[in-house]
């Protein structure tokens, strides 16, 4: 079973010590770094989170050329991140360049390589939009499973995914790929701007192998125990 990882989606560096100080200092997080804080604070705000101890999802979704990727996750793979994320639908090529600029970068540095994530279909996208805007013929899970075959033969570690889709990612593409799955909330809770979502044991019954959740913890009245309350409910779900 893989983390729960923390989205800390919040503009500054200030709003982002005053969240995580209220964890027990002992305890090590996987944290998710998206763009908001990272354009804010620059990557010097992902090296304060490795010296803490954290292990880091860095999520900037890089999509453009090739070359243009391969060079940024150059720089991405010499921090020493975790894990990190292109869109799928940056291409097969654009995906293999990702991944032989972060492992070039994790040599630069001496520092593991980052496991490479690619985007499928954002989890705020709908049956309908995927269809009206984006003029997709496929039905959402076909075109996320040929997305996921698509990044799997690139070279991608996994994929990023709407834990509804994974049953038949797992059946369709295999069980030797990571499947992580932003979209969580919990029974009853707004839905926010998320369109596929489940709850973490309804992912962990699915096959997710790690949760991503931010605004349910982030802006609970108790982050810590809504953390610990939906890590229980992820680590004793049925599987
Ligand atoms: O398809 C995707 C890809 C990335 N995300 C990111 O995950 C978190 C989810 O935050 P919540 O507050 O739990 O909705 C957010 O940082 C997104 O950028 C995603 O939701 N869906």
């Amino acid at each position: 079973m893989g983390p729960l990882i923390i989205s800390l989606d919040v503009a500054t560096r200030k709003d982002l010590f005053q969240l995580l100080d209220q964890f027990d200092a002992n305890e090590t997080l996987t944290v998710k770094i998206g763009m908001e804080m990272f354009y804010g604070e620059g990557p010097q705000i992902v090296r304060d989170l490795l010296k803490k101890g954290h292990h880091i999802f860095l999520d900037l979704k890089l999509h453009d050329i090739p070359n243009t990727v391969e060079n940024g996750m150059r720089q991405i793979g010499r921090l020493g991140v975790t894990y990190t994320t292109v869109h799928a639908l940056g291409g097969a090529q654009m995906i293999a360049q990702a991944k032989r600029g972060l492992i070039n970068g994790a040599q630069d540095a001496g520092v593991a390589p980052a496991r490479l994530l690619a985007v499928t279909e954002l989890t705020s996208i709908t049956a309908q939009g995927l269809r009206n805007e984006q003029n997709c013929r496929l039905p959402m899970a076909e075109q996320v499973v040929s997305l996921t075959q698509l990044a799997k033969q690139a070279g991608a570690d996994g994929v990023i995914t709407s834990p509804l889709e994974v049953p038949a990612l797992r059946e369709q593409v295999g069980s030797d790929f990571l499947y992580v799955t932003p979209g969580i909330r919990p029974s009853g809770a707004s839905k926010d701007d998320q369109a596929r979502t489940a709850t973490p044991s309804e992912a962990a019954h699915n096959g997710s192998n790690a949760l991503v959740i931010g605004r349910p913890i982030i802006q609970a009245a108790d982050p810590v125990s809504a953390y610990h309350q939906y890590l229980k409910e992820w680590q004793n779900a049925e599987r």
